[in-house]
């Protein structure tokens, strides 16, 4: 699908790069090239990743690092830089989420989720945002979202998440525009079901939940990781130079089958049809 050298040399970090989404994106990048940094809060998890991923060749770095404490975040990039020397891309993929009501949750669980999602986002961004422009250098940060933010219209039970993922979103855009003078590019994805690990042990009540929700998406299945990791990559690449401040949706069309407000009559049968349109062409 790509060049094979699209991402050659180009030093990329990525937050929860030792699992799921994270991972799978990683994997994609070092296959055009790439050399990765990953970062997360367990240590083993990265380590297992990193000779896992690199079993094929290529080198991935990793560095714990929970990114909701800054200094961390600035020791990050330091072990980083004393290792490859620049970076060339972020990927702000590390995320916390949990179903919930939202009466139910205590300041501490409201704070956990803003503080990774939209606090630990801001610090990668700010700490790297400011190397680059002191080294006049460009670059381009990637940050990963959801359709709940992408939309605009949040959600019920993961309110913690919409509100933070909405921030991420309007860094997104906002930096897009102020940054734009250092070479410094941003852009976010939207992914739909992604079956994880981390956010279906989270986030699905049951195995049967999970079934039916397939339904709601057009396409009537989930996104394979591959299809988001090519998208990932895409985007980051100098193939993609002119796109600043989007976010682009991965979904199967599902949040569009939640906006059209005539879309639930796709479940109706031919036959269906043709008895309404009898009855109404009567009218
Ligand atoms: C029915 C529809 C289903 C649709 C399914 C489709 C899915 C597609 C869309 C998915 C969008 C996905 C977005 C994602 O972000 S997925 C990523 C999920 N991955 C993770 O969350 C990984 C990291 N998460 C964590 O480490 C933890 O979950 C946590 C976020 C809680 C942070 O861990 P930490 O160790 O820092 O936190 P604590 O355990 O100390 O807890 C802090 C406080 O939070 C309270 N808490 C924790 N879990 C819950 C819960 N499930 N419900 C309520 N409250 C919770 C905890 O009690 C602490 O508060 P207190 O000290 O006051 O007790
Ligand atoms: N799967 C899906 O269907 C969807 C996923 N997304 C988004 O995709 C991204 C990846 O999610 P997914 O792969 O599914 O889930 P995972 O749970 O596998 O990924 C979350 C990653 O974030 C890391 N992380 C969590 N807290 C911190 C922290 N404080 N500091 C550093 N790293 C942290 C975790 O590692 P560790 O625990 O070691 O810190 C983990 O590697 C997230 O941004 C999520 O919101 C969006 C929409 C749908």
């Amino acid at each position: 699908m790509f060049r094979s050298d699209l991402l050659r040399d180009k030093v990329i970090v990525i937050t929860g790069g030792g699992t799921g989404l994270g991972r799978a994106i990683g994997e994609r990048y070092l296959e055009l090239g790439a050399k990765l940094a990953i970062a997360s809060r367990r240590k083993d998890v990265l380590q297992t990743a990193a000779q896992e991923m690199t079993q094929n060749g290529g080198e991935v770095f990793y560095h714990p690092c929970d990114v909701r404490d800054p200094s961390q975040v600035t020791e990050l990039f330091d072990a980083i830089y004393a290792h490859y020397g620049k970076v060339d891309i972020l990927v702000n993929n590390a995320a916390g989420n949990f179903i919930s009501p939202t009466e139910r949750l205590s300041s501490r669980a409201v704070d956990s989720v803003l503080n990774i999602v939209l606090h630990g986002t801001f610090y990668m961004t700010l700490e790297l945002g400011k190397r680059w422009i002191e080294e006049k250098k460009s670059g381009t940060m990637l940050n990963i979202v959801t359709t709940y933010a992408a939309s605009g219209a949040g959600s019920g039970f993961v309110v913690p998440s919409a509100a933070a993922k909405a921030g991420v979103l309007t860094l997104t855009r906002s930096l897009a525009v102020e940054w734009a003078k250092y070479g410094i590019r941003q852009v976010a994805i939207a992914p739909g079901m992604f079956p994880t690990e981390g956010a279906w042990s989270r986030l699905v009540p049951s195995e049967e939940m999970g079934e039916r929700l397939l339904n709601r998406v057009p396409l009537h299945r989930a996104g394979n990781k591959s299809e988001l990791a090519n998208l990932a990559a895409f985007l980051v690449s100098d193939e993609a130079a002119y796109i600043n401040g989007e976010v682009v949706t991965i979904d199967g069309g599902e949040w569009l089958q939640g906006a059209g407000e005539f879309n639930e009559l796709a479940d109706l049968t031919n036959e269906d049809w043709d008895q309404l349109s009898a009855k109404m062409r009567s009218k």
